[in-house]
């Protein structure tokens, strides 16, 4: 999917929602363990619930290794139903990947051609070589791990390299790798006060912004750090979304509190 058509998207749904798909097979209500895929039961009746309230999927590659063999098909149902049933959302395969070239070039085969992931979200530390081969995909989307919702995030990505923050020098070096227009950055929601000096870096790039809810992150605080004015965020909720209820309601409770989200970004736009 191009970021013009996820632009038009965010305008026609005005929102810029992510829900993140972090299955945990103790967190969801219980008769789905009852099924023959309880991951996959449990995905379709959040996104059948709340489609229309995001714009991107971000499912969390740990939460489905976690369940082995069964967790991964259960991926594989839940990317091919979004992209069959609904072409329009953008997906994340959040993988935080990254490693030397050829290795890194598998990574970008299996969440690109094999999975058809629309992005996928990648660590900067090994550098440009590592990065590379995910932007050989031209028509897909490589997000950069920047600033961290993590309190570990001031160990080393807030840290002075030569004079400069580290986050820093990983927004402006990454400027300047091939097929650079393709890339996204993540950006805790915990770190608002970092995003006025991100954009000036680069004013341009979607930022994936999780770490509302759950984590303590204010959306309203975030929610002004669009590129170029007001498009240009992802605000990413997982279990805030995923387990408002715990009972056979589960899919509703969680459409609430998309609908919720999804009204305080349309105030933004
Ligand atoms: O790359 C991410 O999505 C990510 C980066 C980051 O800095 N912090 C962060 O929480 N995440 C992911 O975003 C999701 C946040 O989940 P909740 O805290 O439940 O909303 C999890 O899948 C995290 O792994």
């Amino acid at each position: 999917m191009t970021t013009q058509h996820l632009v038009k998207e965010i305008k026609r749904k005005k929102s810029f929602l992510c829900i993140g798909l972090d299955v945990d097979l103790e967190k969801i209500p219980q008769h789905l363990l009852e099924e023959e895929d309880p991951i996959f039961a449990f995905n379709k009746a959040i996104i059948d619930a709340t489609h229309h309230l995001a714009v991107a999927y971000k499912p969390n590659l740990a939460f489905y290794e976690a369940y082995g063999i069964n967790g991964l098909k259960a991926l594989g149902k839940t990317i091919d139903y979004l992209n069959e049933k609904h072409p329009e959302i953008f997906t994340i395969a959040d993988a935080k990947r990254g490693d030397i070239g050829n290795t890194s070039g598998m990574y970008a085969k299996a969440f690109f051609e094999d999975l058809n992931f629309d992005s996928v979200t990648v660590a900067p530390y090994m550098g440009r070589d590592s990065v590379e081969p995910f932007l050989e995909y031209k028509d897909k989307h490589t997000i950069l791990l920047a600033l961290t919702s993590n309190q570990g995030a001031f160990d080393f990505q807030t840290q002075k390299m030569d004079g400069e923050e580290l986050y820093k020098k990983v927004l402006e070096v990454s400027k300047t790798w091939k097929n650079a227009q393709n890339l996204m950055y993540v950006v805790g929601a915990t770190k608002a006060e970092f995003l006025a000096d991100i954009r000036k870096i680069i004013p341009e790039n979607f930022l994936l912004v999780p770490g509302v809810g759950a984590q303590g992150g204010s959306l309203e605080e975030v929610c002004k750090y669009g590129m170029n004015g007001n498009v240009g965020l992802l605000i990413n909720s997982s279990r805030g979304v995923l387990y408002a209820s715990k009972e056979k309601d589960f899919a509703e409770k969680a459409a609430e509190v998309a609908k919720d989200l999804q009204q305080q970004m349309a105030g933004f736009l």
